[in-house]
């Protein structure tokens, strides 16, 4: 067997796959051109610090790049940088893969924003010829080479073609991308891309030098007041992302490089919604949508960040996922919990607005995450029986945490309870159940439990037997008209006094009517195997409670059987399911109507 042959490298095929397969746009071009010269300026400065005593020509020049537009179309991106020699332009341009930017074991060099050795080919996508010349700070003649999209190339030594240190790379139109070389949309790329980078570029117009880059990173920029320094950087943010944020922290993750600040959304966004972070590596944005730069749960959050040592992938618009990316994640997240906790102690108002916007998601959060559940219990109010207030403070010095379920059975019975001295707490808006039967993870002595009403309902006070007997012909009446909408009467006496009367459903009635309503509302098939589940136990009937300290209630228990005491049992029971939010079915819509009718006939027959 012969020595190993090469392998052939079809041009088009590659710059096809990098147009439909790697880069979401061609202007990625103008990106690797520039970063290109910014790592040659950068090789040049270290090959100088390694060797100041060499001759004039290893001396670092002013580290600057130039763009100039073409009369025929076409640009002109030079450098001062390094450059490359003759031999270096054979190995370096005309094979793909190979960069001068990774070390001897093929990492990248942390000096370096390239690493792959395919950047320069990207120019295809917009250019059928790339034209480099080039005079190499090692010494050597200027030379040129000329790389066409069809896979050929040709170099000379042409000494007289740039008598300076560094590197010129001219690209052609090319009639159906020639508006990507046009001088304003190529000045808009390269400060989309490079407007952060140290290296000073310019565009020539006619008016001489414009600079496309910015002084520093806008966190980056000393300010002696802080608040100075917050507003201008809410300033920078409100034009980034067109809201203005309604705080910010610092963020810092020195063993990433990383340096930037963290915006907080003014309006609430889905849990589980990422992405939509700024992220540049040294300096040159990588993307404007990073999405697992932070974990999962800080959604609230959007961040522009430098780093120099997270990866980008080959495609370089996106963050490699690895372990360093995974580590930044978790100090990240660490660094907005603690901005929540410095929040909470010094700027508590902060924190409820925070919490007023964004309250839905932190409470989808609390329901896995611990942290978040010890912010929910510490600081977002909840409606209970003794007025709004966090859970912490609910709960202080109790060891039981009872909720009602739904809003309309926290608004039925919260007086009655706190009348009755028993605490509740609205567990009916969303995540709420979820959040409560959590809590015993932050207080393991906690119990927690849903309010049965039958409950509250015993502890209401019963009337002393004598007075009971007394009543027994109201309680007849009462026991028959209730029995026909599936209630039984009670007589106690309870606060607040203008509740009349209270339909109070247990758990096992609750139960019981989910049953029944099932079996109202299905057809005949389903309605005869429902039946099949048996008649109900009386016990689990709801009540109808009729309060002793109601004046009305006691003059009507007086009134003798007949078709009036029937109204006003129907209507105090119709009364009682409005104020308490529950459904009305059929049967009792008619009870009502029926009674209400009864009743206004009765009145105005008297008057
Ligand atoms: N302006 C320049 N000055 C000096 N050398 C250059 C210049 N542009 C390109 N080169 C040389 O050509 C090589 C290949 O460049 P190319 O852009 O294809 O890949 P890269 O920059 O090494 O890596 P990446 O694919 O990550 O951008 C570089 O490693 C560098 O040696």
């Amino acid at each position: 067997m012969t020595g190993g042959q090469h392998f052939q490298v079809n041009l088009r095929g590659i710059v096809d796959l990098f147009s439909q397969h790697l880069y979401t746009s061609p202007r990625v071009f103008a990106r690797e051109l520039v970063q290109n010269a910014t790592d040659a300026i950068a090789a040049r400065r270290a090959l100088t610090a390694a060797d100041p005593g060499a001759d004039g020509a290893v001396t670092a020049g002013a580290g600057e790049i130039r763009i100039e537009p073409l009369p025929d179309g076409g640009v002109r991106v030079s450098d001062d940088g390094i450059g490359l020699t003759e031999s270096e332009v054979h190995t370096f341009l005309a094979s793909v893969g190979s960069t001068t930017k990774r070390d001897e074991l093929g990492f990248a060099r942390q000096d370096f924003l390239g690493q792959f050795g395919i950047g320069l080919l990207s120019c295809f996508m917009v250019s059928d010829l790339i034209e480099v010349v080039s005079r190499s700070a090692k010494g050597g003649p200027a030379v040129r080479w000329v790389g066409r999209a069809d896979g050929t190339y040709h170099t000379e030594v042409d000494d007289a073609a740039r008598a300076a240190i560094g590197t010129t790379v001219t690209l052609r139109p090319r009639p159906d991308s020639a508006h990507w070389l046009a001088p304003e949309q190529l000045s808009e790329l390269v400060h989309h891309y490079a407007h952060l980078l140290p290296v000073p570029i310019t565009l020539a117009t006619e008016d001489g030098p414009v600079a496309l880059t910015d002084p520093a990173p806008a966190w980056a920029i000393e300010r002696s007041d802080p608040n100075h320094r917050r507003q201008q950087l809410l300033d920078y943010a409100e034009e980034l992302f067109g809201v203005r944020p309604m705080d910010l922290l610092d963020l810092r993750v020195p063993e990433a490089g990383l340096t930037g600040v963290g915006f907080i959304l003014p309006s609430p966004s889905t849990a589980g919604q990422r992405g939509g972070h700024r992220v540049y590596l040294k300096r040159m944005l990588l993307t404007e949508d990073a999405d697992r730069l932070l974990p999962e749960w800080a959604f609230f959050v959007r961040c522009v960040v430098d780093t120099s040592l997270l990866r980008p992938t080959a495609s370089r618009e996106a963050l490699y996922e690895d372990d360093l990316l995974s580590a930044v994640r978790q100090s990240l997240g660490e660094q907005i919990q603690q901005w929540l906790r410095e929040l909470s102690v010094h700027h508590p108002a902060r924190l409820a607005e925070f919490l007023r916007v964004h309250h839905l998601g932190v409470k989808a959060l609390a329901r896995h995450d611990d942290e978040m559940l010890r912010l929910v219990d510490a600081w977002l109010p909840y409606e209970t029986s003794r007025g709004p207030m966090p859970l912490r403070d609910f709960r202080q010095g109790a060891s039981t945490i009872v909720y009602t379920e739904t809003v309309d059975e926290f608004r039925g019975l919260a007086t009655i309870a706190s009348a009755a001295g028993a605490a509740i707490v609205n567990g009916g808006y969303a995540y709420d159940t979820e959040i409560l039967q959590r809590l015993p993870r932050l207080d393991p002595s906690l119990r927690v439990r849903r309010l049965d009403p039958s409950e509250l309902a015993a502890t209401l006070e019963p009337l002393p037997e004598p007075q009971l007997a007394a009543l027994a012909g109201f309680l007849d009446t009462a026991r028959h008209v209730l029995a026909e909408l599936g209630c039984v009467p009670q007589v106690r006496q309870f606060h607040p006094i203008n509740v009349p009367a209270l339909y109070v459903v247990s758990q096992a009635a609750r139960e019981q009517d989910l049953r029944q309503r099932n079996q109202a509302d299905a057809d005949d098939l389903w309605s005869s195997i429902f039946a099949g589940f048996g008649e109900p136990e009386t016990d689990d009937r709801p009540e109808l409670v009729f309060n002793w300290r109601h004046p009305l209630i006691r003059r009507i228990a007086t009134e003798p059987p007949g078709p009036t005491l029937r109204h006003a049992v129907e209507a105090l029971y119709g009364q009682a399911l409005l104020a308490g939010h529950h459904p009305l079915r059929a049967v009792d819509g008619a009870a009502l109507n029926r009674s209400f009718l009864g009743l206004l006939e009765r009145a105005f027959a008297s008057d």
